[in-house]
């Protein structure tokens, strides 16, 4: 059967049995699980596709939604859901050795050796394969907006990530996502209605699919030539150089893309009572995570005060669509200079709805200083003057480009910042302890002065 032949579902349940201890001792290790420290008691599966057949004498490739049950899920709400995509052989070879997630012991398929698809490029190019001829494959939905060249080498990005991304022939990039709800993936809609605005700060998405519910992978350029900009503040520190040019050239950029996101979506105007609602959550988010966090408790009467501040001067604003988890790692600069912003999913702890949801702009401006910080603060010595140049620049680099100042606000800017610096706290606290010095260093700042 050639390999770009039509593929089957298989009634999920018939595969259940069979992979359900391969899962339960592979996917809670994966570093894009976000379900980590609590017990996983079972899985049940939503979809199972076969994009290659399994029982065939070479790789088969099997599209899996799996949810993942645990316990203490709010009642009410369902168990998270994952995207996998398994290769079955009946043999590995040894340069696969490393993919291998166990083998099936039961079934027709019994003996058989499953592994990560992906890092199969014979599968992986069927995936590009797939992409670049769009139509239906049992309850998957392919999509392209231009013809894709054929036959691109794909390898897999080796990037610590919340989803997982391969290169294809350095020319595409294709971000699987992991965890997946319903709705549009703000990763495929922002990008898709900046394109159509005529923003050049985004790759402009090629392809993606789709299950007609989750969106669950998107192909964009792969912009080659281009380093994060997290790395080169890094660099910059190092080498005792300033940053502030590229701090500027950010700023433009950032408003560039506030701009076009206002132009393609729609915009609101704040009332009160949502300005109430807006500083309550923030409130709301400081009081869990100071649960999650006991070190925050001793600042939370400090906080509250600068939450209450923004309602004030959250009252007369507006509310647009934005990018959601602005920070350096977000941007990519092109060797010609200029900035590119990717990952507009949010912040992925975050449920999908409220991710999508229209917000003040100052809310990314505030991510972005706090990136500054972060990497400030991440050199020996700490450079913080270095910081608040690079603030200010990026600051007035916005101001250029949108007409809006953020630093006019200062009450509100100090708001959002916190509340970034609070997130961050519980994101290290639970990913990365040694980092937590970082956040709580803005928080004393932030709580302290008046
Ligand atoms: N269009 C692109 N061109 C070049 N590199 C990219 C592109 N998109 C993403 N990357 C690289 O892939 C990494 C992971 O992408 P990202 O969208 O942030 O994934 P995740 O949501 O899984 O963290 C980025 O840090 C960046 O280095
Ligand atoms: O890139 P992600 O969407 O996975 O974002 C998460 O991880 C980030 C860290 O990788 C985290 O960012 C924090 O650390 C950065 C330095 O590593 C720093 O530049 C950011 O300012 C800081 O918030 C992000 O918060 C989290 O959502």
């Amino acid at each position: 059967m050639p390999e770009t032949a039509a593929s089957t579902t298989r009634a999920p349940d018939a595969l259940l049995p069979s992979l359900t201890p391969l899962l339960h001792g592979w996917l809670p290790r994966q570093r894009w699980f976000a379900g980590k420290g609590r017990r996983v008691t079972g899985f049940t599966l939503d979809a199972a596709t076969e994009l290659l057949p399994l029982d065939g004498a070479g790789p088969g490739l099997l599209h899996l939604l799996v949810r993942v049950e645990q316990p203490g899920r709010p009642a009410g709400t369902p168990a998270d859901c994952y995207q996998l995509l398994l290769g079955v052989r009946p043999q590995l070879p040894p340069r696969l050795a490393p993919a291998l997630i166990g083998r099936i012991r039961q079934g027709p398929l019994a003996g058989r050796a499953v592994y990560e698809g992906l890092r199969d490029p014979r599968l992986a190019g069927l995936l590009y394969e797939r992409l670049r001829a769009p139509g239906r494959i049992g309850p998957l939905n392919f999509h392209t907006t231009a013809a894709l060249p054929p036959a691109l080498a794909p390898r897999v990005l080796d990037a610590e990530q919340s989803n997982s991304s391969l290169v294809y022939g350095d020319s595409f990039i294709l971000k699987i996502f992991r965890r997946v709800s319903p709705g549009a993936n703000p990763d495929l809609e922002l990008p898709l209605a900046l394109a159509g605005a005529g923003c050049a700060r985004v790759p402009a998405p090629v392809a993606w699919f789709e299950t007609g519910a989750a969106t669950l992978g998107v192909l964009q350029p792969y912009l080659r030539d281009s380093r994060d900009g997290w790395r080169l503040a890094l660099d910059a520190l190092a080498d005792g150089r300033e940053f502030t040019d590229e701090a500027f050239a950010l700023g433009r950029a950032t408003a560039e893309v506030h701009l076009a996101l206002a132009t393609a979506l729609p915009t609101e105007r704040l009332h009160r009572a949502q300005s109430r609602h807006l500083a309550a959550a923030m409130d709301a988010r400081l009081h869990a995570a100071a649960q999650a966090v006991p070190a925050l408790l001793p600042h939370v009467p400090g906080l509250r005060s600068v939450f209450a501040a923004a309602e004030d001067a959250l009252g007369s604003g507006r509310l647009q669509r934005i990018h959601g988890d602005l920070h350096l790692g977000q941007t990519l600069r092109g060797s010609d200079g200029a900035w590119a912003v990717i990952d507009f999913e949010g912040e992925p702890a975050k449920p999908l709805d409220e991710r999508r949801s229209p917000q003040p702009t100052v809310r990314d401006i505030a991510g972005m200083l706090r990136s500054f910080d972060y990497a400030a603060r991440t050199h020996r010595p700490w450079n913080a003057d270095w910081a608040a140049r690079c603030r200010a620049a990026y600051c007035t680099g916005y101001a250029e480009a949108s007409g809006t100042d953020p630093r006019d606000d200062p009450a509100l800017l100090r708001a959002y910042e916190t509340d970034k610096a609070v997130y961050e706290v519980v994101y290290e606290a639970r990913h990365r302890p040694d980092w937590l010095p970082v956040p709580m260093a803005a928080i004393e700042r932030l709580s302290s002065t008046s």
